[in-house]
């Protein structure tokens, strides 16, 4: 069985957390990070507002994103094996289709791409509110460090406005609320990815 998951959500939610916890107890789990896709600074373009815009579905190659996301599914056995995943032992000698093979796929833009949607086995989308958002966002620093001024004039009103383009298109989201401690997620996350796969035997 192949079974992939969508980790989608908000910026500084605790998507990486809660993926890199739950791809550790996972059997044959690999992942696929969204944010390894952003294209080159150089290649973001820049908006009326005069900030450049990371938080929009162009600012990331989603193309070469979905075809890694084709990989997986065409040979997981291989994919795991290119990216330094371990495998279970009789994953190891047994064909992918005889296997129980896991994807998480993590990121903040996975929902408002429609060649991406179709693959995904169970959509999960963490959210917490602006203050929260605002306070943990400052404490971190990216590849390109956030100029002043950012997150209230574009990262913000971006997620607002995707979040009401994925909840009129997407089917069936599991909302998390990223307010709950890493422990408490984990534990639910990973209790329903469980039951999950077992009702899709
Ligand atoms: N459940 C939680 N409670 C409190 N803080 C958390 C929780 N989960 C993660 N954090 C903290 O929030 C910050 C962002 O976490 P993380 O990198 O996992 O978020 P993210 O959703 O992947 O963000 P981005 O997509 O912007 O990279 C980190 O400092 C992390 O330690
Ligand atoms: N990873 C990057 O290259 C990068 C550069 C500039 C901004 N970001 C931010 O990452 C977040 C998603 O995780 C978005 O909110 C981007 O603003 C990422």
């Amino acid at each position: 069985m192949k079974f992939i998951i969508g980790i989608g959500g908000v910026t500084n939610g605790g998507k990486t957390t809660l993926t890199n916890r739950i791809e550790k107890i996972l059997p044959n789990c690999c992942v696929i990070h969204q944010d390894n896709f952003f294209k080159p600074q150089d290649q973001i373009e820049v908006g009326d507002d005069g900030f450049r815009q990371w938080d929009v579905i162009t600012a990331l190659d989603m193309e070469a994103m979905v075809n890694t996301l084709r990989g997986w599914v065409e040979n997981p056995v291989k994919f795991a094996r290119s990216h330094g995943v371990p495998l279970s032992p009789l994953a190891e000698g047994s064909a992918p289709e005889s296997q129980t093979h896991i994807l998480i796929v993590e990121g903040f833009l996975l929902y408002n791409y429609k060649p991406l949607i179709e693959f995904f086995s169970k959509c999960y989308y963490v959210t917490i509110p602006y203050e929260e958002c605002k306070r943990r966002r400052s404490t971190r620093t990216y590849t390109v460090p956030d100029p002043p001024g950012l997150f209230d004039g574009h990262v913000w009103p971006m997620y607002l406005k995707h979040r009401k383009e994925m909840e009129n298109n997407c089917r069936a989201i599991h909302y998390l609320d990223g307010m709950k401690s890493k422990d408490e997620l984990y534990n639910q996350v990973y209790e329903d990815i469980q039951n999950s796969m077992l009702n899709s035997l």
